[in-house]
């Protein structure tokens, strides 16, 4: 049978958002500590017996939220046309991250960003043949 493994790690920024047309009390401009994890995935291992080395995985994450950290998302590009919500951000991420890590045998497998200790969305990636 052929195994998959799974490497994950978890990161944060602070950021203000507002969601438009939302009819409701987030339409204002509020506040989150968003908790972001990563999962990649992947069917081979390097020489040193790593999937993706933590370190490389966090450093790359760190440096992608840095652009969000106490900043208004509604500012930010990529959230001019799509409300900064937290599926959006989630996908922004796994996009950004994706183009680094992905390759034949290792690939982002999703990305969920947490909005507070019990709400949560995750974006995933859908594999095709080919894909790298
Ligand atoms: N699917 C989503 N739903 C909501 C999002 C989102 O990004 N995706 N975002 C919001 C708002 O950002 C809001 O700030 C958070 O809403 P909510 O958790 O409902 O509100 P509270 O933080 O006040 O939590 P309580 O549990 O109600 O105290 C809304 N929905
Ligand atoms: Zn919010």
């Amino acid at each position: 049978m052929e195994g998959l493994y799974e490497v994950k790690i978890q990161a944060g920024f602070a950021a203000a958002h507002q969601l438009r047309n939302f009819r409701g009390k987030c339409e204002n401009l509020h506040g989150h500590n968003w908790k972001v994890e990563v999962v990649v995935r992947g069917t081979r291992l390097d020489e040193c017996g790593i999937l993706v080395d933590f370190g490389e995985l966090k450093k790359a994450t760190n440096e992608l939220l840095e652009e969000l950290d106490h900043k208004l998302l509604n500012d930010h590009p990529c959230f001019r046309d799509v409300n900064p919500s937290s599926e959006h951000i989630a996908r922004f991420i796994f996009q950004r991250l994706s183009q680094k890590f992905n390759g034949k045998y290792r690939w982002v497998h999703c990305v969920s960003t947490w909005e507070s200790d019990n709400a949560c969305a995750t974006y995933y990636g859908i594999r095709s043949a080919g894909d790298e």
